[in-house]
């Protein structure tokens, strides 16, 4: 211990750097194989059906989200019931819901217009009167803009062992082939899958709730939907609570299909600017890890460790580097997608370079613009996750 005090500062930092990164190695390596392992698999029988309350929380209208909404008439599943959530009756969504559910009258489906305040979260709110009305022992939250695979919802019941509370998809994207939505697709399908994979594997609570199923017992056993309405990443929390009282979360074998159809690369950014900023006030801890885990950053500070260590030309590994890590995200992607890959290299270089060169500047607008602007509202967050202020209506 004392020689290793003796050692030059940067000597230290060089040698700590290179720990992390090889770390960061183990981690790529484990994505790869675990994606293998767990997506993708056949969806088998289940012994039993149990019934699925699925609440679909909508705010407006997009050009996608009539295919994306039709897709949950189509499941095949023998008992689970569609309860919409609206916040007002002059909600642009509200028209099309009410045509679906005269198109499909054999799919069991209600429509709740006006919400219940509980909190903060509009989401959480939102969602209150459809929760407090659903039948089924099992609650599936899924985001406007998912696409539901047929089979999906038998996938996920089949990870909802006893033990498990909450099951979750990992965050992925249709294909669609524009610029904006293959970048939102290939950050979800490399940087986002690598962490969530790994998380999931190593049991660290990490769900995000745009598809996520979960037992309502157990919800009930915390409080309730209604005690997560102060969180603005109440998905998050929902994790958090259900472990801490000895739930376990599971992963499903096919990952979410988010299918926006009005994704540019602004709007990506500054979706990802947002997430951050919700990590930054309940995840503190991570905020100095989070930047030196992404591709420039990490291939800068190793490369440079590795100079002062042992001279190495810096520029042979830095480009090692890149390609080493360039190949493993392809690879993970590929893995992600499963079959029919329709993105070539080119495309999938291109736009890779685009969302690693801009992650930093995405974490450094997090750190200094601290207002979380979403959807009709903008909000502030103490540490820990809680809202602060009252959230204040965007023009
Ligand atoms: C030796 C190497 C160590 C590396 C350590 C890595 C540390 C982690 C670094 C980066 C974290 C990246 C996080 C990726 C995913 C987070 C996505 C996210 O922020 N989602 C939030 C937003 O979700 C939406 O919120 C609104 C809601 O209405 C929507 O429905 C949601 O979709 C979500 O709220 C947060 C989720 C939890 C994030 C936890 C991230 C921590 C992961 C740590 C796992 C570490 C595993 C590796 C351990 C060695
Ligand atoms: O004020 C709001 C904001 C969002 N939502 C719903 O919350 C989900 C997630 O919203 P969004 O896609 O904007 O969140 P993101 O995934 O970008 O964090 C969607 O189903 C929205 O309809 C809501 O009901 N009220």
């Amino acid at each position: 211990m004392s020689s290793l005090l003796s050692l030059h500062p940067s000597t230290l930092l060089s040698i700590a750097f290179l720990l992390f990164t090889t770390g960061l190695a183990l981690l790529h390596i484990l994505a790869q194989f675990y994606a293998r392992y767990k997506l993708h698999k056949p969806i088998v029988k289940l012994s039993e059906y149990v019934g699925v309350s699925i609440l679909k929380p909508l705010v407006g209208v997009e050009p996608n989200l009539e295919n994306n909404l039709r897709t949950f008439f189509h499941i095949n599943y023998p008992k689970y019931e569609l309860l919409f959530c609206v916040h007002d009756d002059e909600d642009p969504s509200v028209p099309l819901v009410r045509k679906l559910m005269e198109e499909f009258p054999n799919v069991d489906a209600q429509l709740f217009i006006g919400g219940e305040e509980v909190g903060l979260n509009p989401k959480v709110n939102n969602m209150m009167p459809a929760y407090r009305n659903s039948k089924h022992p099992l609650i599936l939250i899924s985001d406007s803009v998912i696409r539901m695979r047929p089979e999906a919802l038998t996938d996920m019941v089949g990870w909802m062992t006893d033990k498990v509370a909450l099951v979750t998809q990992m965050p992925f994207c249709y294909d669609r082939d524009e610029w904006g939505p293959s970048l939102e697709q290939i950050y979800f399908g490399t940087s986002h899958a690598r962490i969530y994979l790994v998380g999931n594997l190593l049991n660290f609570v990490c769900s995000t709730g745009m598809s996520s199923m979960i037992r309502k017992k157990a919800l009930e056993e915390c409080g309730g939907m209604g005690k997560f309405g102060d969180f603005l990443a109440e998905d998050y929390f929902f994790g958090v609570e259900l472990t801490k009282r000895g739930w376990e979360c599971g992963l499903a074998a096919l990952p979410a299909l988010q299918n926006s159809g009005s994704v540019t690369s602004e709007s990506f950014d500054a979706r990802a600017s947002r997430w951050t900023k919700l990590r930054f006030a309940m995840l503190p801890h991570i905020i100095v890890v989070e930047p030196l885990q992404d591709c420039f950053v990490n291939c800068l500070l190793f490369s440079l460790s590795v100079w002062n260590l042992t001279g190495w030309n810096p520029f042979i590994v830095m480009a090692i580097h890149l390609i080493t890590w360039f190949s493993s995200d392809y690879s993970l992607f590929n893995n992600v997608h499963g079959k029919h890959m329709r993105m070539d290299l080119r495309r999938f270089f291109v736009l890779w370079l685009r969302r690693e060169f801009f992650a930093p500047r995405i974490y450094v607008d997090a750190m200094l613009k601290p207002d979380i602007c979403w959807r009709k509202g903008t909000y502030r967050l103490a540490w820990g996750g809680r809202i602060k202020t009252h959230p204040m209506k965007n023009e």
